[in-house]
C-alpha cells in the first residue's frame, strides 16, 4: 500500500514539500497551527510567492491527494511518515534558534499517533536536536504504538523549491534503525531510481550537514564581498575576478556574485546558530571566522546606504527608487532581506522611498509600512534623484534605460547586484554605480 505523508508545518519548506509529495503519488495531508494559512492551502490558494508551486497545488488538492488540516489528531490517524517543517527563526536577542516550535509539533504528533509510524525531521536545527527529540518522541507515543524517528535534511532553495524538491541534488538521512532507512528510500524512491546520492547516516552527522552547507554558501558570499572592499578602493572588476577564480574547479563560480550580501530566513539565521550552538559545546573558537563572514555581509548594506547618501548630498527629502525588496529574485520572502534593510534605513534617513518589487510589496509593507509601495517600475522611478537596484528580479536586470530616461530627476543608478551592463547605462547618459567597483564619481561626491 502507498504510504501516507503528513507534513507539519506549511511554510515555504512545508508547502512545498507537501505539494511535491502528492506529486510523487503520495496522499498527503498538511499540517499548521495557522488556521487561515490552512484555509488558503485547503482552498488551493498558495499563501507564497514560488514558481510552480500554485500549479501543483491546485492540481492535488483537486484531486485530493492533498488535504490540509489544523488538526493533530486527524494527522496522526493518517500518516505513516510525519515530516516536520516547522520555523526554527533564530531566538529574539539571541544568536541560538528557537527549537519551540520543533519540540511542540514532535511532541504533538507523538502523542497523536494511533499507528506504527516514522517522524522525520526536516527543519534546520541545532546538532544533537534529533537525538534528544527520539527521546521526546519515546516519551510522548502511546503504549503500544511504535514511532520511530529519522532526520532528513533540506537543502531546497527559494524560488527553485519544487525543481530542488523533484530532483534534489542529494538525500541525506540520520537514524539509527535499518527500518526508517527502509521507509525513507520508499519515500524518495523515484530520486533514488534517478541515481541520486542517498546519504545515510547517524543524527549528528545529518544535522552538521546541513549546517556546514550554509555556513559554506555564506562564507564563500562574504569570501568575495570582502574582495570587493578591496576593489572598491583599488579598483579593479569584481565580476572579473569572480569570473576567474571560479574557473577554478576547486573553487567553482556560483555563489560569488558579489553585492549587498545574503538574507533570507537561512543562511544569517543558520550562521548565527552554529556559532552559538557550538560556544554551547564549549568550541567558543571553533566557528568564530562565522562572525567576520556575518560582519562582512552586514557591511554591505552599510555600503549600499553610504553610496546613496554621498551621491544624494543628504537623504533629506530626496526620492530614492528601490527596485526589489525581496531578499532574492522569484522569491516574496524578505526574512532579514538586505534590499528591504536598506530601504529601511534611507527611509530613517529621511529619504522618501518608492519600492518597487513583482512579489514582495505585501510582505513588506507589513514590516515597514511607511515606505511608498508601488505597483509597477516606472511609477516608482517617476521623478527620481537616485534609482538603487538591489535585488536581481530579471525585469530589473533587463531594463532599457532609455525608457526611463526621460522619467527621472537624476540619472543616476546604484547597482547593489552587480548585474547591470555599464556601458548600457553610460551610452544612455546614466551614472551608474555598482557595489564592489572604485567610482570617481563617488570620489568627488565624497570630497564635496
Ligand atoms: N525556506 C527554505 O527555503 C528552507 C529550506 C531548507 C530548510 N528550511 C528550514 O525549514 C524550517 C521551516 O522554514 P520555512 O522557511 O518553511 O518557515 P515558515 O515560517 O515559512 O514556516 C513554518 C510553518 O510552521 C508552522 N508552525 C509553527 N509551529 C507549528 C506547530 N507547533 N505545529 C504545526 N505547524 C507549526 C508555522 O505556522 C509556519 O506556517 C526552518 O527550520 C528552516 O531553517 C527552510
Ligand atoms: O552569489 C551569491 C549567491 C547568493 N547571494 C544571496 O544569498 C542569499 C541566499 O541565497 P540562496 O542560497 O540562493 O537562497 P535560499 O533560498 O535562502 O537558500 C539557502 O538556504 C536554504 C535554507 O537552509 C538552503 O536549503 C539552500 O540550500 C541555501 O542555498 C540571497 O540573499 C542571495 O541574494 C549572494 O549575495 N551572492
Amino acid at each position: 500500500m502507498t504510504l501516507r505523508l503528513t507534513v507539519i508545518g506549511t511554510g515555504y519548506l512545508g508547502a512545498t514539500h507537501a505539494a511535491c509529495m502528492a506529486e510523487l503519488g503520495f496522499e498527503v495531508l498538511g499540517v499548521d497551527v495557522d488556521k487561515e494559512k490552512i484555509d488558503s492551502l485547503s482552498r488551493g490558494e498558495l499563501p507564497i510567492h514560488e514558481p510552480g508551486l500554485p500549479e501543483l497545488l491546485r492540481k492535488h488538492t483537486e484531486s485530493g491527494r492533498l488535504r490540509f488540516t489544523t488538526s493533530f489528531d486527524e494527522a496522526g490517524a493518517f500518516g505513516d511518515v510525519h515530516f516536520i517543517a516547522v520555523g526554527t527563526p533564530q531566538r529574539a536577542g539571541e544568536h541560538a534558534a528557537d527549537m519551540t516550535y520543533v519540540d511542540a509539533s514532535v511532541a504533538a504528533i507523538a502523542r497523536a499517533a494511533t499507528k506504527d509510524s516514522l517522524i522525520v525531521g526536516k527543519s534546520t536545527v541545532p546538532v544533537g536536536s534529533a537525538r534528544r527529540l527520539k527521546g521526546l518522541v519515546a516519551e510522548e507515543s502511546r503504549d503500544g504504538v511504535t514511532v520511530n524517528f529519522a532526520w532528513n535534511p533540506e537543502f531546497l532553495r527559494e524560488g527553485f523549491a519544487v525543481a530542488d524538491t523533484l530532483r534534489p541534488d542529494r538525500l541525506v538521512m540520520g537514524s539509527d534503525s535499518a527500518a526508517a532507512e527502509a521507509t525513507l528510500r520508499e519515500v524518495y524512491a523515484d530520486a533514488i531510481s534517478r541515481d541520486t546520492p542517498f546519504i545515510s547516516t547517524d543524527f549528528e552527522t545529518a544535522e552538521l550537514v546541513k549546517v556546514a552547507a550554509n555556513a559554506f554558501l555564506a562564507t564563500k558570499i562574504s569570501f568575495i564581498n570582502a574582495f570587493s572592499e578591496v576593489t572598491e578602493t583599488v579598483g579593479g572588476n569584481i565580476r572579473t575576478l569572480a569570473d576567474a577564480i571560479g574557473l577554478d574547479a576547486r573553487i567553482g563560480r556560483r555563489f560569488l556574485n558579489a553585492g549587498i550580501g545574503f538574507g533570507g530566513g537561512c543562511l544569517p539565521k543558520d550562521i548565527r546558530a552554529l556559532q552559538a550552538r557550538v560556544s554551547e559545546l564549549g568550541l567558543d573558537s571553533t566557528m568564530r571566522f562565522l562572525n567576520e563572514v556575518d560582519e562582512v555581509n552586514l557591511r554591505r548594506r552599510d555600503r549600499a546606504v553610504y553610496v546613496a547618501e554621498t551621491l544624494l548630498g543628504s537623504l533629506e527629502g530626496k526620492k530614492v527608487a528601490v527596485l526589489g525588496v525581496a531578499f532574492k529574485p522569484n522569491s516574496d520572502d524578505v526574512r532579514d532581506s538586505p534590499a528591504l534593510d536598506v530601504a529601511a534605513r534611507l527611509y530613517s534617513s529621511g529619504a522618501d522611498v518608492s519600492v518597487y518589487d513583482p512579489a514582495a510589496n505585501a510582505n513588506a509593507s507589513k514590516r515597514y509600512p511607511r515606505l511608498n509601495y508601488v505597483d509597477a517600475l516606472a511609477t516608482a522611478v517617476a521623478d527620481a534623484d537616485l534609482v538603487m537596484l538591489l535585488t536581481e528580479w530579471s525585469e530589473f536586470v533587463n531594463i532599457d534605460p532609455a525608457e526611463l530616461s526621460g522619467v527621472v530627476s537624476h540619472k543616476q543608478i546604484v547597482d547593489g547586484r552587480n548585474v547591470l551592463n555599464h556601458d548600457k547605462w553610460t551610452a544612455a547618459g546614466w551614472d551608474i554605480i555598482s557595489l564592489g567597483h572604485k567610482s570617481e564619481l563617488l570620489e568627488l561626491a565624497a570630497a564635496e
